[in-house]
């Protein structure tokens, strides 16, 4: 209850009002019998009661209006409740620590955002209003029922409270199967997820009907779940019925002798068994909402859970800076790294005293053995993660003293993935500068070599792209995000190159765009080709998360035997031969 109560924080004023718009109504409601009493009393002693059927007509139309007005501004906060959690879900969601987002599965928090708020609104749409209306309505029957004759009511009060017990024995189930139901859904979303989000691995493998069948377990664990759910709200539901049935029999029967023997009214006798049948609906309303609430709480809990994900700082709260050598403005580097010390897990050190610098407009790379720690070094430059020791330096600045905001402005990422989404080419493009104009959009379409693409595409820049890019080759998405990052204007662009393979028109095409980057921004690339090695105006030998050399080709050739042998041939690749794409390694998008 409490839960709820400080769910419809901000909507309390629309709450207030539609009780007291529910108990209008509800008093219009429970005025009736009393009316109805009146009329039937005076009609048996031949008096007037016109005026009383015209009251009695007036009260049940006003019931209606007030009652609908009520339950849509109830209804109407539901919904402002569940925009309201929807809206801090998918906030927290995309500024979560990137620990926690490689904790969590994509598919789990995804069902979180829409079945377990869909599970919540019903809550709180449905049960509040029936939980509110039936509450009211009964109290209100009962204080005139005891007015009318205590001992029925005793009698009603003695089988409801009966009802009440078997309720509340099974409430706690019904909660703990809502709990598990809900997660075997955000299971299912995150399966699902997976298997679409690798459908050409899982073809190749034929490992469908695998996928399908651990989706299916998933699917049966929700099932179960949900049976149990139904197995206790149906025996709620004919205890209650029981109850309010067995009290309205008893009414009708003890009232029916004392009618008879005693010569009670027959109108209070009607009245009475009107407020019994009143009690009827709102009591059994009451109870499902109370099952109702109980299961939407599991969803709740899974909703507040999500929501106290720790998430990314605007800001990082500041930590004690090292002190670092003054540097003026100009001479700085556009990025240095002072000694940092990283670790994903304690005791598990990946960079182990990381120092050097990247000049303005030069191009720096990165090689070393895999598992070295390059594309670590990326995610603390973009600040994904913070370095548990040592400095990361912007512009002579570290980066502590500085907002998430104000390092990642400076930056552009080019990883693997080469992400694209769903939408057209320009929208791609101009993903991280939505208000570019037409003209720079070019300008980056020209220097990332994409004007062939455009020209080749149905639409050109307005042609659409499928998911995850479907559409372009593994080359032309790297340039596609090439683009995107350059459109921004970065101080410093991180480029991871692709180690697959590019075709030779790929491969010429990156060469020339990194050719020409010198003139826009700095560069750090985690180098795969012996190309941009030769051509970098520096290159840093990365081991077990040491620089072990930094120099020039021609320098480290000599001096560094990591460097001779990755040179050699095992993991820096000459560039494909220009005559033309490979026939024995076609580009297929979707296995990259
Ligand atoms: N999110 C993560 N959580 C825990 N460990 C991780 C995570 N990401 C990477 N690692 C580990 O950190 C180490 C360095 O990985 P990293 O990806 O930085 O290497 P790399 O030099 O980029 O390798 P490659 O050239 O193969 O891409 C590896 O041992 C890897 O298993």
């Amino acid at each position: 209850m409490a839960a709820l109560y400080r769910l419809t924080a901000g909507h309390r004023d629309a709450v207030v009002l539609a009780t007291v718009l529910t108990l209008v109504g509800s008093a219009l409601g429970l005025a009736q019998p009393w009316l109805a009493r009146e009329v039937i009393d005076r009609g048996g002693t031949g008096g007037p009661y016109w005026t009383g059927l015209l009251l009695l007509a007036a009260l049940f139309l006003g019931e209606a209006v007030t009652g609908a007005v009520g339950r849509f501004l109830l209804e109407r906060t539901g919904e402002g409740v569940i925009r309201g959690l929807r809206h801090g879900l998918v906030g927290r969601f995309l500024r979560l620590e990137m620990r926690e987002f490689h904790r969590h599965r994509s598919g789990d928090l995804t069902s979180r955002v829409t079945a377990d708020t869909t599970l919540l609104r019903e809550v709180v749409s449905q049960a509040l209003v029936d939980l509110l209306t039936g509450v009211l309505v009964a109290a209100g029957a009962i204080a005139l029922m005891g007015w009318i004759d205590p001992l029925l009511l005793l009698l009603v009060t003695l089988t409801v409270l009966l009802a009440a017990g078997v309720v509340t024995s099974l409430l706690r189930g019904i909660r703990a199967a809502s709990v598990q139901m809900q997660g075997a859904v955000g299971a299912v979303a995150a399966d699902l997820e997976r298997a679409l989000g690798a459908l050409p691995m899982v073809r190749v493998h034929q490992a469908e009907e695998r996928e399908a069948a651990r989706i299916g377990e998933r699917i049966d664990s929700a099932y179960r779940s949900g049976v149990r759910t139904a197995r206790l709200a149906a025996v709620m539901s004919p205890a209650v019925e029981l109850a309010v049935q067995g009290s309205f029999l008893l009414v009708l029967v003890i009232g029916g002798l004392r009618v008879h023997s005693d010569g009670a009214s027959l109108g209070d006798l009607v009245a009475f068994l009107l407020y019994a049948s009143y009690l009827v609906l709102p009591l059994s309303s009451v109870f499902r909402a109370i099952g109702l609430i109980q299961r939407g709480m599991g969803a709740h809990e899974r909703i507040q859970q999500a929501l106290a994900l720790p998430a990314e700082p605007a800001s990082p709260p500041a930590r004690p800076v090292p002190a670092v050598p003054a540097v003026t403005a100009r001479d700085a580097p556009v990025l240095a790294l002072r000694d940092v010390h990283f670790a994903y897990r304690p005791g598990l050190p990946v960079l182990r005293g990381v120092s050097f610098a990247v000049p303005d407009h030069q191009q720096v790379a990165l090689v070393g053995p895999s598992g070295a720690g390059k594309s670590t070094l990326f995610s603390l430059v973009a600040r994904f993660y913070e370095p548990d020791e040592g400095t990361v330096l912007f512009g002579g600045r570290p980066a502590a003293e500085l907002t998430l905001g104000e390092c990642r402005s400076r930056i552009a990422v080019v990883d693997q993935n080469a992400h694209v989404v769903h939408g057209t080419l320009r929208d791609n493009i101009a993903y991280g500068a939505p208000g570019a104009s037409d003209a720079e959009i070019r300008r980056v379409v020209e220097l990332a070599r994409l004007e062939e693409v455009v020209r080749r595409l149905d639409g050109g820049l307005s042609a659409v792209i499928g998911e995850r890019g479907g559409t372009l080759s593994g080359g032309e998405r790297q340039r596609v995000a090439l683009a995107r990052a350059l459109l921004t204007g970065p101080a410093l662009l991180l480029l991871d190159e692709p180690t697959s393979h590019l075709d030779a028109v790929n491969e010429a095409a990156l060469t020339g765009v990194l050719k020409d980057l010198a003139a826009e921004c700095a560069v750090l690339v985690i180098a795969h080709r012996l190309s941009t090695v030769q051509h970098a105006d520096r290159i840093v030998v990365l081991e077990q998360g040491r620089v072990t050399a930094t120099g020039r080709h021609e320098d480290l050739l000599l001096a560094s035997p990591t460097y001779r042998r990755l040179a050699a041939g095992q993991m820096l690749r000459p560039a494909a031969p220009a005559e033309g794409p490979r026939a024995t390694e076609p580009q297929d998008p979707s296995f990259d």
